[in-house]
């Protein structure tokens, strides 16, 4: 009976890693890490800085290990599928797209800023596009604000819209999981609450996992929070339960604000 429900909680795993070590040169960031980020959910990634949160999210679609000086030993899943393995890297960052900290639009159109990766996937006609830009506009809740100016630079965004439309592009290649890190760190409090009530909505279609330094943002947006310290886990679980009871003290120290 066991071994169902745990394969059964198993399955609900859209990504996770295993024994995960990573190290930059001699210096050892994640250290034996075990962790499951369940599919259709917000899974957030917490702890003081230089703790690993990062390196972590950075490593779930190779933008680290492919770097001089990094390596990686574990097992890091897609779909039960060890992304290490046979998937090319180009499927997997489709598959597993992320959003930065920094909003980083192209220096181009709107239309094309969406446009982009599909194009760079086969997607050449322009019916076909329009449809794309359009949905990914309208997923990413931006759509009102800049239907009447798709051909004008992007550039030309507030920080906030250009972080939506950062999340727009990315969801033009139609990924599975969807990385955001910090993503709101940069933007201003109006600004923030739309990008938090977006990525409630998008985990209705995507998994969604989220490096914040914002605890009050994890608390809001994420139903299961990982805490981290020296590249450790040191707990992870249901968000209210970890920020209400938390079973380490190392985590309640942190979630009380006594340190970090
Ligand atoms: N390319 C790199 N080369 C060497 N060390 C690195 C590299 N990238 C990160 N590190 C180190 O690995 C550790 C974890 O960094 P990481 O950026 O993952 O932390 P973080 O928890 O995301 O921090 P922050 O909240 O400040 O962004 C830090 O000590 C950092 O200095």
């Amino acid at each position: 009976m066991q071994s169902t429900r745990a394969e059964a909680a198993a399955a609900e795993a859209k990504m996770g890693v295993e024994g995960l070590n990573l190290y930059y040169g001699e210096f050892h960031a994640l250290k034996d890490v075990t962790l499951d980020f369940p599919k259709n959910e917000v899974t957030a990634l917490i702890g003081p800085s230089g703790c690993g949160k990062s390196t972590l999210l950075k490593t779930l679609n190779r933008m680290n290990d492919l770097m001089d000086g990094c390596r990686v030993d574990g097992c890091v899943s897609l779909d039960g599928d060890d992304i290490y393995g046979d998937l090319p890297v180009n499927d997997l960052r489709r598959r597993v797209g992320m959003v930065f900290q920094q909003p980083n639009p192209f220096p181009m159109s709107i239309y094309d800023n969406i446009a982009f990766g599909p194009r760079t996937h086969g997607i050449k006609g322009k019916e076909e596009l329009d449809v794309i830009v359009e949905q990914s506009l309208r997923n990413a809740a931006i759509w009102d604000e800049v239907k009447d100016r798709l051909k004008k630079s992007a550039l030309g965004l507030s920080g906030g819209q250009q972080q939506r439309l950062c999340i727009a592009r990315a969801l033009a290649v139609q990924p599975e999981v969807l990385l955001l890190d910090e993503s709101t760190s940069a933007l201003d409090p109006i600004s923030t609450a739309k990008i938090e009530d977006l990525v409630i909505e998008l985990a209705s279609k995507y998994t969604v996992i989220m490096v914040t330094h914002n605890m009050l943002q994890a608390i809001r947006v994420s139903t299961k929070t990982a805490f981290f310290l020296l590249g450790e886990m040191v707990e992870a679980g249901d968000t209210d339960a970890l920020f209400t009871h938390p079973k380490d003290s190392r985590t309640a120290d942190y979630v009380s604000g006594r340190f970090g």
